[in-house]
């Protein structure tokens, strides 16, 4: 690959804004580009993110759909890339409340997606999801994997990436669009990690548990095709993340569109993930199984090939019990998130 630009290239300090970058992900990716070297700045009208997760004078409080404003931003900054993580993310809600998840996720993209053509922007990360495959035929997943989303959420996010491949054609808009499978995990100092509300996560859910916050946790379904009968999830490390959105930024061309997978390529089962969180915890965490929830595959593993090649990415948690352990660190330090 012909760098020109990046930190192997000619230009090594590039002007970013993290669009939603208060968020989970979005709060370690910033952090991880800002240590390369880079300017970077946080734009977020912290819905779900935290002020906490942001450098005060980094952040910018602003509205996803805002197109003016975020123009302006783009222009005052001198903004060369643009990662984009703000979205609602709830499966579920999805599911009742889709005119929230097409207004944010699609409209809302559209107006930055437009905000970039006119301050001539050429270079754009944007977050995808496992969850553009809908219910694969096989695991493990490549990127040719059939699109089928079956919720609002995932559809919204296809319909994204979709643009993407027309303004790549149209308007010379580069873009890679980055497929992450679970993300899980904390920082490794201990001082970003996981506070969503409400948490649906399993990982987080299980910890407050040991926490003493939750008496047990409820598993959905113990009658899948799999191994123990639970569901079998691919839990991608968030700093593993973090350095596949700079590798990204570094090999993002103009007029070019990519789409990629992030996982770590292992699959760990619910009650794996339990047992995981029991070693490490010391804690009995009990158990209790309930019906299925709507909506999950049995398995979900990625092929990440593709961002291997293209990339030279290399997530370093490849097991699910040193994932659990920043997890455990980071809800430990703040059992109440960012407000503890
Ligand atoms: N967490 C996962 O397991 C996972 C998996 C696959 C994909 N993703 C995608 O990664 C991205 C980040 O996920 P996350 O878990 O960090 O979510 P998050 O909710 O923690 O972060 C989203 C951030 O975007 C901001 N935001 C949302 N709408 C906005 C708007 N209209 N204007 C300005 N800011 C806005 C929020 O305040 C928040 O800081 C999302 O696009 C999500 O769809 C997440
Ligand atoms: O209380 C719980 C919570 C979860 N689970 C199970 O744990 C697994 C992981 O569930 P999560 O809710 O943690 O994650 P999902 O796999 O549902 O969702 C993730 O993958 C999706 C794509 O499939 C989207 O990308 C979404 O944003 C991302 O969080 C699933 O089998 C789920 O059924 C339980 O058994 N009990």
């Amino acid at each position: 690959m012909g760098h020109t630009f990046g930190l192997k290239g000619s230009n090594p300090r590039v002007n970013v804004l993290v669009v939603g970058g208060a968020g989970y992900v979005g709060s370690h990716a910033a952090r991880r580009i800002a240590a390369a070297g880079h300017d970077v700045w946080i734009y977020d009208n912290l819905s779900t993110g935290h002020r906490e997760a942001c450098l005060p004078e980094r952040l910018i409080e602003g509205e996803l759909a805002d197109r003016k404003t975020l123009t302006k931003v783009l222009t005052d900054h001198k903004i060369e890339a643009v990662l984009h993580f703000a979205a609602c993310c709830y499966v579920g809600e999805s599911v009742t409340q889709p005119a929230k998840y097409y207004q944010n996720n699609v409209v809302g993209t559209l107006a930055l997606l437009d905000a970039l053509r006119a301050a001539e922007v050429s270079r754009l990360v944007f977050s995808s999801t496992t969850a553009v495959y809908g219910t694969p035929d096989k695991v493990p997943i490549t990127e040719d994997t059939p699109l089928n989303p079956i919720s609002p959420y995932g559809f919204t996010k296809r319909v994204v990436e979709h643009a993407l491949v027309d303004y790549a054609h149209a308007y010379g808009l580069g873009s890679i669009a980055l497929r992450y499978f679970n993300a899980s995990g904390a920082s490794r100092e201990g001082n970003l990690g996981e506070d969503h509300a409400p948490e649906t996560h399993l990982i987080p859910l299980v910890l407050q548990v040991a926490l003493g916050q939750r008496d047990k946790i409820t598993i959905f379904g113990d009658d899948y095709p799999t191994e123990d009968g639970t569901c079998v999830r691919d839990y991608i490390h968030v700093e593993d993340l973090a350095e596949a959105h700079l590798l990204a930024l570094d090999a993002v061309e103009p007029g070019t569109c990519n789409a990629m997978n992030l996982g770590s390529e292992h699959g760990a089962s619910v009650l794996q993930v339990v047992e995981a969180c029991r070693e490490v915890t010391g804690h009995e965490i009990p158990v209790e199984f309930g019906p299925r929830r709507e909506g999950d595959p049995a398995e979900l593993i990625a092929d990440a090939s593709r961002a291997r090649e293209k990339l030279g990415w290399q997530p370093e948690f490849t097991d699910i019990r040193s994932i659990v352990e920043t997890a455990w660190q980071w809800h430990l330090e703040h059992p109440d998130g960012y407000s503890s």
